[in-house]
């Protein structure tokens, strides 16, 4: 018998480069560097995805979306994660809370958390308050407080969509 909540963890990191744009959760922040990647490299929504897929037991999202594959070059990772948030869906799952630690020594994440949980949260259908966005600095340690990339780190819990104990 399942049991009716699933916990999942996400981690992405991508390098930070001349000549792109900075997207995280969707959100377009003013900075010397983007993220380099394959998509849009939504370092935030890609830790997302995975936890949210990995609690469900789906994988992760280079399995789902792979980075060789065309079609998702320079692809807008809400898009992914709406995609990944249907096959929870077709699953029978919905998810009950995610927090999320930003791991960038610039630039200040906080002004900016309130937007990209209004993005994830209407991604995955539930409530902005129960998408929690945090920013770290790496304290000038290692390559990210050197500033060469930003990280994040995700939790997230899934419940059965119709709440039901012991649904499979
Ligand atoms: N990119 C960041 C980093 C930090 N913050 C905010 O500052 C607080 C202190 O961060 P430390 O890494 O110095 O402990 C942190 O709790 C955040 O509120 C941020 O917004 N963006
Ligand atoms: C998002 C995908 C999509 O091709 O590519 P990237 O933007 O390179 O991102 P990454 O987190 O390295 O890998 C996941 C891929 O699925």
């Amino acid at each position: 018998m399942d049991f009716p909540f699933r916990v999942g963890q996400g981690f992405d990191v991508h390098a930070l480069v001349q000549g792109r744009p900075l997207i995280i959760g969707g959100v377009r922040i003013p900075h010397d560097r983007g993220l380099q990647g394959h998509s849009d490299a939504d370092v935030l929504l890609h830790a997302v995805t995975d936890a949210i897929l990995g609690a469900a037991g789906l994988g992760d999202i280079g399995r789902h979306f792979p980075d060789t594959d065309e079609a998702y070059k320079g692809a807008d990772s809400r898009v992914l994660l709406r995609t990944a948030m249907g096959k929870l869906r077709e699953a029978g799952w919905r998810v009950v809370n995610v927090d999320a630690t930003i791991h960038a020594q610039a630039p200040k994440i906080a002004p900016h958390a309130p937007a990209m949980a209004a993005n994830i949260s209407a991604d995955l259908g539930m409530d902005p308050t129960a998408v929690n966005i945090k920013g770290k600095t790496n304290e000038g340690l290692g390559y990210l407080g050197r500033k060469e990339g930003i990280a994040a780190t995700v939790v997230a819990l899934l419940a059965r969509a119709d709440g039901a104990a012991g649904a499979g």
